[in-house]
């Protein structure tokens, strides 16, 4: 594909993510499915929409003094400008002179003369006068927020909960890439099988030491490969494979899984049962239930049952104490998975915070009835918020003295992650910047007899 072209789509889909609050993920996977594009050209347009939306406000800072406070810029005008900067700054192949040309290109197609002026003044003045330094920011959280481009009322919300230091390495691993792991289907594969016919086909991968079912892949593009078409493996971050590893899963029980879709902890809780037993799986949405079922199906899985429902009334549905192990992967502010999905330290805003915190709390009131005595269940996030985490677990365990942290669950972790992984009172926290894996958090309760 043209260089142009190329980065004429990168354009469209950061205006529609910035602008109209798409989702980055969803829809670069769409525009690199419809066009077809080859390995090298879906690399590079990830790289510029990721990248520029992961340093949006710091490039919006530095570019301010070529901008006269005045002038009204058009949203298209603003990303064009964001990119084509992130381009010069961050991308050492790409040529300035390249990038500038195709810019000016670019917004005399879509704009007129004044503004393909406008674009390249900007752009020369920053390839001859360089960028603005953040240095002129006094205070140091302000400038953490700027340099790494987070919104300021969350990284004075990180500072307040887990101090600078920790702060600022989260921030700047967010930026970074994650590289994607997998699951194997291990009653389909074993993961030995799977990484050795991956290597034979030039895919580098190491294995992962979160779940004996992962391994991360390193090198290639891995979602065309036979083995995923065939349903032995599926992509799963380390973190949420630590999930179903933690919930002390047997074949033959019976086991809720409350919010399930689209169903990567769903399938995994039924590979680790061996496929016996039953997995019941809710989801809000009609559209996300099917996902689940779908995702079963690929898998080849069949003690999943996945229905729409809403969970905080499933005591209508369900006798009390009817699961062995319950599963409450809450729907949260998604805090953890910055590094895949840019776009959400720009959309969530500190009130959503709160009024998830209302919807975890009451998710936790009722699903905990159905739980047997002496059960398990897990609570667990893809958020990194004390707020959302610790404080919902401590607040449900004031409430409910039936139920307790399980003693036993730091046993259940891998060995290499014992002792050294984030433990706070109520549960793990586990931070981007630590293990390569998204943030998230977990923690299994038992219900006393
Ligand atoms: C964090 S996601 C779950 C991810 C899933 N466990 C997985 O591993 O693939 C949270 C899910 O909860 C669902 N949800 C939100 N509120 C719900 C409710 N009241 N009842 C059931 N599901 C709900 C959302 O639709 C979303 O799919």
């Amino acid at each position: 594909m043209a260089k142009y072209v190329l980065r004429e789509t990168a354009l469209t889909l950061l205006t529609r993510i910035g602008e109209q609050g798409g989702f980055s993920h969803v829809l670069l996977d769409q525009e690199i499915n419809k066009q077809q594009l080859s390995r090298q050209d879906g690399g590079l347009l990830t790289e510029i929409v990721y990248g520029t939306l992961q340093r949006r406000d710091l490039i919006d800072y530095q570019i301010q003094p070529f901008i006269s406070k005045q002038k009204k810029i058009k949203p298209w005008v603003k990303w064009l400008l964001y990119m084509s900067v992130y381009q010069m700054e961050f991308l050492e192949r790409v040529p300035d002179h390249a990038v500038i040309h195709e810019a000016v290109e670019i917004s005399k197609k879509r704009g007129h003369k004044g503004i393909s002026s406008f674009v390249n003044g900007v752009l020369r003045n920053v390839q001859r006068k360089g960028l603005r330094s953040t240095d002129e920011i006094t205070d140091p959280v302000e400038r953490m927020a700027v340099e790494t481009s987070h919104p300021k009322w969350l990284v004075e919300r990180w500072v307040a909960q887990y101090g600078i230091d920790v702060t600022r390495d989260m921030c700047e691993a967010n930026n970074h890439h994650l590289p994607m792991s997998v699951r194997v289907q291990p009653l389909q594969i074993s993961r030995e099988e799977a990484m050795n016919t991956l290597m034979e086909d030039g895919f580098r991968v190491e294995e992962s030491i979160f779940s004996t079912q992962g391994f991360i892949v390193l090198e290639g593009q891995i979602l065309k490969h036979p083995l995923f078409t065939q349903g032995k493996l599926t992509v799963q971050d380390q973190s949420s494979m630590l999930v179903a590893e933690m919930m002390d899963l047997e074949p033959g029980q019976r086991v809720l899984d409350a919010c399930s879709a689209p169903g990567g902890k769903t399938t995994h809780i039924a590979e680790k049962m061996q496929d016996q037993g039953e997995v019941t799986a809710y989801d809000l949405h009609e559209k996300k239930a099917k996902l689940v079922t779908k995702k079963a199906e690929q898998l080849q899985l069949t003690s999943i049952t996945a229905t729409k429902a809403d969970s905080r009334k499933l005591q209508d549905i369900h006798e009390q104490e009817t699961f062995d192990r319950i599963l409450l992967d809450a729907p949260c502010s998604g805090l953890g998975v910055l590094r895949g999905k840019p776009d959400i330290k720009y959309h969530k805003s500190e009130e959503d915070i709160f009024s998830l915190r209302k919807i975890q709390d009451e998710l936790l009131e009722h699903v905990a009835p159905l739980l047997k005595t002496g059960g398990k269940m897990v609570y667990s996030t893809c958020t990194v918020d004390r707020h959302e985490n610790e404080e919902a677990v401590q607040l449900f365990l004031t409430n409910h003295p039936e139920f307790e942290i399980d003693p036993t669950f730091e046993e259940g972790l891998p060995k290499e992650l014992q002792g050294s992984i984030g433990k706070s009172e109520y549960g793990l926290q586990l931070f981007p910047q630590e293990w390569d894996t998204d943030g998230f958090f977990l923690v299994r309760m038992v219900k006393k007899g």
